[in-house]
């Protein structure tokens, strides 16, 4: 989560202060009234309590200032997500209790407020919900209370602590839409789905039930519109003639009636049909609605931030069922079944919407594959110098990307390597000094001491092949890169200058939501879609999933003997064939093509050196006992092409897929702008010829291709100048500021 959005979310828990306030006086009178008000109560009213003491810790925090602080910003990429749910949670308990006490229209029956006191599933939910949200809150203000930033990161590594976010984040689990396999690859949906009950307490909000009246009411006077325009164009087209064209134009008939409201909602309503942790209302036999426009599940199922406001696609809409179809079957089979006729009717007599728009490009991936920096890389390549930003903003984050991944280096080396480290180099990088951190120029001194003790450090990290412990610790990739560079890095940072393109492209900023970025390539513009890729951040993809014209998929080909940050005992490269199959053969991208960068190539060949890639393989099943050992970057890379085409399905679909080997940070020297450029522009081409081994580390030379009148045009891109702009677009740089 991006410091802004954490900052929003802090400043929501804080704002509700007065409706906790209100909700433990509430309880609290409910309480004295009923002396056999149940124990749910009471437990109620002391999560309320340590929610109103964390407001109270909290609100010293709610400043801007504190959005750019380095140690902040880790926070809110460790807890930010778990904390997404807090809000509607206690809104919903607030309603509850409005309809408890209510003395109009919106009373509790007598019957459901007996219930709703009385211990029934809708309390205990709640209290189950409120009571993982209390543990993240309180986790947050241990993390913030930490006097120092490895106290703070061992807190949040701690396993019971990862437990807890992990809980917490499932209480948002249940208010996005999931509809897609990919986002139920990691997700323990078994737990989710016996455990959670809260899509039924929102759809018995006030709230939501307003916003489906208000989905009907538009759906209703679009069909009018609609049918109203059919019968004057087809009224002596389509004069019935046969039975079963009477029998059409009786159905025609019945639909252009108005329709009761209440019928509505009852068919509206439904069967139930449970999948997972998505609730689907199949549309009963004889209701006319499935004709109408759609119905739109979005308030229930849909991420809040990408909701409709933002005019952004969302779930598939029920209600485009065509109704010369058989009807769904009961179950997720016989739905599927018909959203599936439903979407290849459309693809077969629309025409594909990227012919006529912008075309869409999506990335996807697991984390740390390298899709921001791809994304990074396409613009630093195409953006006019106006544009750039002013990247000295960014100098604060680039000296903490450095400490960051020295401080691992140690923290590894203490616990594995019982490497002795030296006291005054300890003291300074494992103790660190917040603010010299946040702004390395304040205290120049500081810094440069720093930057001499991890000099000093340089021949026994160098000695130690760590690499080894990747599969324990998170190693930043360039670590070696930054320790190389301190000294520049130092200087830069204390003299406030701008950081290379190869130092912004090699920090490692975790994505969290899903950010818009629009590129123009020689007058073709494209919008281009990144997405964070740990596991908790899959279930937002759906939401970007709608007409993509091609997907990038970047895998991180030094992911085996590694784990993924959120899952210590997943092994990335795994995880990166499991994500692949699954997208690949989603319906959602049938038509799209794929692009498959393979990144990090100029760390290939050293982490080669120190790994068993051939036992990978071989565990992996990727190369059977009987084939010769790999240790060739070539080889390696060519079995890896190999078993990620296995994994596509279908007829045909291998066409759609191009393979591309690239090297993201040292785009002045080899710059895979324009070749995935090429392929986006040029999806049908289908004898694109990928990078060879070698031919993409060459030094920059300029590119041309013939043009029709017999003249050469240039191609060169345009890298490496220096970025002038304004401070807003320096903290969009990083492309995670364009949350949709
Ligand atoms: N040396 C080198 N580093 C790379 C390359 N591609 C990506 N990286 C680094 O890998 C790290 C992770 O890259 P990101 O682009 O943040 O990965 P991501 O896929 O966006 O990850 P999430 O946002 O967590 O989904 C960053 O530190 C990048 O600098 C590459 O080709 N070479
Ligand atoms: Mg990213």
């Amino acid at each position: 989560m991006d410091p802004v959005t954490i900052f929003q979310t802090v400043g929501t828990i804080v704002s509700l202060g007065e409706v906790v306030i209100k909700c433990i006086t509430r309880l609290s009178a409910l309480k004295a009234q009923f002396h056999d008000a149940p124990i749910i109560v009471t437990s109620m009213i002391g999560q309320l309590h340590m929610v109103k003491i964390a407001q109270d810790q909290l609100s010293p925090l709610n400043s801007p200032n504190f959005a750019h602080d380095a140690r902040y910003r880790q926070l809110a990429s460790q807890i930010g997500n778990a904390l997404d749910s807090f809000s509607p949670i206690l809104l919903t308990l607030g309603r509850q209790l409005d309809r408890y006490e209510g003395s109009s229209v919106n009373r509790m029956t007598a019957k459901s407020r007996m219930g709703f006191l009385h211990g029934e599933r809708e309390m205990t939910n709640l209290s189950i919900l409120l009571d993982r949200q209390v543990n993240a809150l309180n986790l947050l203000l241990s993390a913030i209370q930490c006097q120092t930033w490895t106290q703070q990161s061992d807190i949040i590594t701690l396993k019971e602590s990862q437990s807890i976010l992990r809980l917490a984040q499932d209480c948002s689990s249940s208010l996005f839409g999931l509809e897609d396999v990919a986002s139920f690859i990691s997700e323990n949906t078994a737990a989710i789905s016996t455990e959670f009950e809260f899509d039924d307490v929102l759809r018995s909000t006030l709230l939501y039930q307003a916003a489906e009246r208000s989905h009907l009411r538009q759906a209703i006077r679009a069909k009018k519109t609609k049918d109203i325009d059919n019968a004057s164009t087809n009224s002596l087209a389509q004069r019935p003639t046969t039975t079963s064209g009477l029998k059409r134009a009786f159905q025609t008939m019945r639909l252009s009636k108005p329709i009761a409201m209440p019928d509505i909602l009852k068919a509206r309503r439904g069967i139930r049909v449970d999948i997972g942790r998505e609730t689907i209302v199949e549309i009963p036999e004889d209701s006319v609605v499935t004709e109408g426009k759609p119905l739109q599940e979005s308030s229930a199922h849909s991420n809040p931030s990408l909701g409709e406001d933002t005019g952004q696609p969302t779930q598939p809409l029920l209600s485009e069922i065509d109704p010369g179809s058989p009807r769904p079957q009961s179950g997720f089979g016989g739905w599927r079944k018909a959203f599936q006729r439903r979407t290849s009717n459309a693809r077969d007599t629309k025409p594909h919407r990227h012919h006529r728009e912008v075309p869409k490009v999506l990335l996807l991936g697991a984390s740390g594959g390298g899709k921001s920096t791809l994304i990074n890389a396409l613009r630093l390549s195409t953006e006019a110098e106006d544009v750039r930003g002013n990247r000295s903003d960014l100098r604060a984050l680039v000296w903490n990307n450095m400490l960051d991944s020295v401080r691992e280096f140690l923290r590894a080396m203490e616990e594995w390597g019982d490497v002795p480290i030296m006291a005054s180099a300890r003291t300074l990088l494992l103790d660190p000094c917040t603010d010299c951190d946040r702004d390395p120029a304040i205290n120049p001194e500081h810094t440069r001491e720093v930057a001499r003790a991890i000099l000093s450090l340089r021949p026994t990290l160098n000695s130690q092949n760590v690499v080894k412990w990747g599969n324990v610790y998170q190693f930043h990739d360039n670590a070696e890169y930054y320790i190389e560079n301190v000294d520049r890095l130092a200087e830069q940072a204390v003299q406030r200058s701008v950081p290379t393109d190869g130092d912004l492209l090699r920090t490692q900023v975790t994505t969290t939501g899903v950010h818009r970025t629009t590129l123009t390539y020689q007058g073709s513009q494209f919008c281009v879609y990144d997405v964070g890729g740990e596991r908790s951040e899959r279930k937002k993809w759906v939401h970007a999933y709608e007409d993509v014209s091609a997907v990038i998929y970047p895998v991180d080909t030094t992911g085996y003997e590694k784990s993924l940050r959120e899952a210590e005992n997943v092994d990335r490269m795994l995880e990166q064939f499991v994500i692949l199959e699954s997208i690949s053969n989603s319906r959602w991208f049938a038509q799209s093509s794929f692009i498959i960068v393979f990144t990090k190539m100029d760390l290939l060949e050293g982490y080669l050196k120190d790994t068993d890639v051939d036992a990978f393989l071989r565990s992996a099943k990727i190369i059977s006992d009987t084939e010769p050992r790999i240790t060739a970057v070539d080889e390696y890379l060519s079995h890896l092409e190999r078993h990620f085409r296995k994994l596509v399905r279908g007829a045909n679909s291998q066409e759609r897929f191009r393979f591309i080997r690239a090297n993201l940070v040292d785009i002045d020297k080899h710059n895979p702008a324009i070749d995935i450029f090429d392929m986006l522009e040029n999806p049908d081409r289908s004898t694109f010829t990928p990078l060879e081994e070698g031919e993409g580390f060459s030094e920059k030379e300029p590119v041309s291709r013939a043009t029709d009148d017999g003249t050469s045009e240039d191609l060169s891109l345009d890298v490496g100048r220096p970025p002038v702009g304004n401070p807003e677009e320096a903290r969009c740089w990083l492309g995670r500021s364009l949350i949709i």
